[in-house]
């Protein structure tokens, strides 16, 4: 089975969650990870399973409008640098442009530390989308935590049993096995 991995992010830390993912998809799957960016049909072509994630701003996906907010954030800190991508389009903006998706995928994002009725969440808005495109969820939205933009190790390890779990469910669905199938 193929899965591959669209996430963004500003500062690093839904990358840092991406490749934990990446990580627990990868004891039963290929991977691959892809920059929203660089998300062509190309780099999505034959991917079993796509999983996709991004920071949580406003309460949803970013917008242009927060990640310019991003971007000076990071000009007023010297501790915080800007992902080499961060400047370029976002998930919702992907969605919106209508990428040719798999039937299996999964939303993920990262957010402040506290109760998610009041941070909100970006994989649930992902999630929301990807259903309204007739896609199938095979495992609830994962929410990582990133207070002060830094991530726990038992988040690394959540993700990445999140990411585990997301690809045996995609097999079990599929039937299709690591085994048989090579990217
Ligand atoms: C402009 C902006 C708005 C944000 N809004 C929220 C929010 O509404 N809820 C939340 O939990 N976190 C919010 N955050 C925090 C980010 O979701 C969090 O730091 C995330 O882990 C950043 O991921 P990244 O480093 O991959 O961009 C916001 C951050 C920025 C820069």
């Amino acid at each position: 089975m193929r899965t591959v991995i669209v996430y963004e992010s500003q500062f690093g830390n839904t990358r840092q969650v991406a490749d934990a993912i990446a990580e627990g998809a990868r004891q039963v799957s290929e991977v691959r990870m892809v920059n929203v960016n660089d998300a062509t049909p190309e780099r999505l072509d034959s991917a079993d399973l796509v999983l996709v994630g991004g920071p949580t701003h406003v309460h949803g996906m970013s917008r242009p409008e927060t990640r310019a907010q991003a971007q000076r954030i990071a000009d007023a800190d010297d501790n915080l640098i800007l992902e080499p991508q961060a400047p370029g389009t976002g998930i919702r903006e992907w969605l919106e442009s209508g990428p040719v998706l798999p039937a299996l995928v999964a939303a993920f994002d990262t957010r402040a530390d506290a109760a998610k009725w009041l941070t909100g969440s970006a994989a649930r808005h992902i999630a929301k989308r990807l259903r309204g495109h007739g896609r199938t969820m095979v495992i609830e939205p994962g929410s990582f935590l990133a207070p002060d933009n830094d991530i726990d190790l038992s988040e690394v390890e959540r993700a990445r049993d999140w990411g585990a779990r997301a690809a045996r469910s995609a097999i079990e669905t599929t039937g299709l096995d690591y085994a048989r199938r090579t990217i």
